[in-house]
């Protein structure tokens, strides 16, 4: 079905609330008048400023216009409570607008239709369903936090063309292309937090933030670390405004308050064996608001992760090298073989500089 053209250009708007819009939803609205004339436009700012709807009535209102009447197309349901803000769908019935279309319901099962209901009574018609799938495909993270209580779970994998992660010995080296990293930079960019472990860490020391593309703000870093081994000189602890979660496996530490003297935040999630519980992290960090998880870790986490099937998205950058047989590390530990496999359906796939970019999802029978 063609998407009305003031639902396109809401969506359009979305994107740009990506990477600033955390923990709320990227969000676009434009309101439009009977002769099909832009009154205003806008899409969700920073977390505790206007939310799409408020942005555009002010643009409207900026520039003069009477929005009595008009259609608000806007991406999502119109919110109905008082959080950072108050409720968009009451600014909208006080604006006078006549009717909305939006793209779905709110995913948020405490909230969900009570925006239409309120619009509804106030004599608003209400439209729902245009650029429903664009709005999920957009909003993966916020969707699952709301449908499964947990991020979307995006692992990121530098690779050789036969799958190598890193030379034998750990050391650190660039395989991909400066443009491949670059684009990895903006995929960290857009995500709620960056997730690593602590083999990564004492092997490469990476600071694990937002450097090659500009960013509204830096995301969080999330580092699993049974035993409290990271080092408090770590350069992850250097990004400024960061804020970083460690999750162990030991609940009392005395290494706990030289990290949290650091400005890090300890979680004590053990396992049966002694390692993080994955799954009650994930489900921590879900009620943390943490919408996109972008995975960056070596081949014993990430052979965890979907051993306990928890990787949604698979972004993989394969440059065009060849390590070959007892050389290098493969990005997986053990798996459990090609008949037990998760199934995984090829998105994307695009050339970044001289590498390859493939994104690859979990089938929705083998995401958690
Ligand atoms: N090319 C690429 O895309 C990337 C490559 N790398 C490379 O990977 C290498 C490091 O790999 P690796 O040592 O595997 O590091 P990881 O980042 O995978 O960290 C692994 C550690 O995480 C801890 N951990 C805690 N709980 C769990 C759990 N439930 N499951 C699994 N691990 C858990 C373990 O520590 P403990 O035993 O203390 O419990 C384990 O040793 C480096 O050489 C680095 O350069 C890293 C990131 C990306
Ligand atoms: N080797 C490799 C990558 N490795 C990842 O990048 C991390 C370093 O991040 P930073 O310290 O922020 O620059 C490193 O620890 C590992 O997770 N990434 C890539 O895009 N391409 C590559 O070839």
């Amino acid at each position: 079905m063609d998407l009305p053209t003031p639902m396109r250009q809401a969506l359009d708007l979305a994107q740009r609330a990506i990477g600033l819009s955390e923990p709320n939803p990227r969000v676009g609205c434009v309101i439009v008048g009977a002769d099909g004339a832009v009154l205003g436009q806008g899409h969700t700012q920073h977390a505790g400023g206007p939310h799409a709807e408020i942005a555009a009535l002010q643009d409207a209102a900026a520039a003069g216009h009477d929005v009595r009447g008009a259609t608000a197309f806007v991406t999502l349901e119109p919110c109905s409570h008082h959080g950072r803000t108050g409720p968009c769908c009451d600014a909208l019935a006080a604006a006078g607008i006549g009717r909305v279309v939006a793209s779905c319901t709110d995913p948020n099962p405490l909230v969900a239709g009570k925006g239409f209901a309120r619009l509804c009574a106030a004599g608003v018609a209400i439209d729902v369903g245009p650029g429903e799938a664009e709005t999920q495909v957009l909003n993966p993270g916020f969707f699952s936090r709301m449908q499964r209580g947990r991020p979307w779970v995006r692992a990121k994998i530098a690779a050789s063309l036969d799958g190598k992660t890193a030379l034998d010995d750990g050391r650190s080296q660039w395989i991909t292309s400066e443009p491949a990293r670059r684009d990895g930079h903006a995929w960290r960019a857009r995500a709620t937090a960056v997730l690593t472990g602590i083999g990564t860490v004492l092997q490469d020391d990476p600071r694990l933030d937002v450097r090659l593309v500009p960013a509204a703000r830096q995301p969080d870093l999330v580092l699993v670390d049974s035993r409290l081994e990271v080092p408090s000189t770590a350069r992850l602890f250097s990004a400024a405004q960061r804020r970083v979660r460690i999750y162990c496996a030991v609940p009392d530490s005395p290494r706990r308050a030289e990290l949290e003297a650091l400005g890090a935040e300890v979680i004590a999630l053990p396992n049966a064996g002694g390692k993080v519980d994955l799954a009650a992290m994930l489900a921590d960090l879900g009620r943390r608001e943490v919408n996109e998880l972008h995975v960056e870790a070596g081949f014993k986490l990430n052979g965890s992760l979907v051993r306990e099937g928890l990787v949604d998205e698979w972004l993989v950058y394969l440059a065009p090298k060849l390590l070959g047989q007892g050389q290098g590390i493969a990005a997986f530990g053990p798996l459990p073989g090609l008949e037990a496999a998760p199934a995984l359906d090829f998105g994307a796939i695009e050339r970044i500089g001289p590498d390859l970019r493939i994104v690859a999802r979990a089938t929705p029978a083998d995401r958690g």
